[in-house]
């Protein structure tokens, strides 16, 4: 699928398919096209080129395109406000139109209390909480029983502690009802959290897609190794199949001789020790963070400063001169 603004090529390519009852999420910087192909699923934009298809039915394609109304799709768009003037029953009601008064309040009430919002049926939005008014939001997407449900951004607006419990109700929900979901987010541990399988966007690309273990484990590129965690990258050349890097050389199997190479060390895989064990280096920044700290150190050849995340209580205060080690699974040689 291919999609452009104007002359801005949008969508490059990008070619996707969400299994029946999975969660998919889409993950990516922003600007990398989320939302646009979300939009596409929906029907809310139409794509320059590139065919859809639900349950091996084209929905949209050179010759036809469905409205968003007759996709059978259910929306969670954060431009879907609530409405202010309906009461929360009405709101949940909205896209029930084809049942009659009486089954579409009752369908909205089982809606409802699958949120836990039932007892608040007949009041407004403006009386309800941002976390509130989200899990009326996701009542009133799930209310008409969609097989698939496009969700952009859903926890964005929530706080990190409610953002954690309506993650896992929504989860909860999603499984009940055996819908397929896909669901747009800018936060990689928001994707492993909540995503079956995740599909990596960059300037409209695909990047990688595969589990949470796939793409932390076994990123395709530095890029994703950046994305899903903090890293250290060193420039290298392979000689040897080593890569010499201020941690010290690193295996570069599979990689040609003198080819240039970026060597990824995750902060958390390096660990700082006494002097005089594993590499020598200098502390130069520490930050307490509670449970963990982070510390920027110097390494004696080149400028290159290196980045830890160790337990907190782990190094001494005033500590200085200390060694590095480094955890063979926390590292990642890319050619560049
Ligand atoms: N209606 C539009 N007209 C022109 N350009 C647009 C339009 N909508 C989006 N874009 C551009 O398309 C690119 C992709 O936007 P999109 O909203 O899909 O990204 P995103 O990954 O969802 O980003 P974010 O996380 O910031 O929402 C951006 O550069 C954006 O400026």
């Amino acid at each position: 699928m291919h999609h452009h603004y104007g002359k801005r090529h949008i969508l490059r390519g990008v070619s996707l398919q969400a299994e029946p009852g999975e969660v998919l999420c889409l993950l990516g910087p922003s600007g990398s096209g989320k939302t646009t192909l979300l939009r596409i699923a929906a029907g809310i934009e139409t794509q320059t080129s590139g065919r859809l298809v639900l349950n091996e039915r084209e929905i949209s394609g050179p010759d036809l395109s469905l409205p968003p109304e007759k996709r059978g799709i259910g929306l969670m768009f954060q431009d879907f406000a609530l409405f202010p003037h309906l009461t929360i029953i009405d709101n949940v009601r909205f896209g029930l139109t084809q049942l009659s008064r009486k089954d579409g309040r009752g369908e909205a009430m089982v809606a409802l209390e699958r949120v836990g919002m039932a007892h608040h049926a007949m009041s407004y939005p403006h009386l309800l909480s941002g976390g509130e008014q989200q899990r009326v939001a996701l009542a009133r997407a799930l209310a008409p029983r969609p097989g698939v449900l496009l969700m952009d951004e859903p926890f964005s607006g929530l706080d990190s502690r409610l953002k954690d419990a309506v993650r896992i109700e929504t989860l909860a929900i999603l499984r009940e009802a055996r819908a397929t979901a896909i669901v747009v987010t800018h936060d990689a541990e928001e994707a492993m959290r909540l995503g079956d399988r995740i599909a990596l966007l960059r300037n409209g690309q695909l990047v990688q897609t595969g589990t949470a273990e796939d793409l932390y484990h076994r990123p395709a590129d530095l890029f994703a190794a950046g994305f899903f965690s903090e890293i250290n990258v060193f420039a290298s050349e392979v000689h040897d199949g080593m890569a010499m890097t201020p941690l010290g050389p690193v295996k570069s199997p599979d990689i040609a001789e003198r080819a240039a190479v970026s060597v990824a060390v995750r902060h958390s895989g390096v660990g700082v020790v006494e002097a005089g064990k594993g590499s020598p280096a200098r502390i130069v920044a520490r930050r307490f963070l509670g449970m963990e700290e982070h510390v920027t150190l110097a390494v004696p050849d080149g400028g290159d400063r290196v980045e830890a995340r160790v337990r907190a209580g782990d190094v001494p205060a005033g500590a200085r001169e200390v060694g590095l080690v480094v955890n063979e699974k926390d590292i990642l040689v890319f050619e560049s």
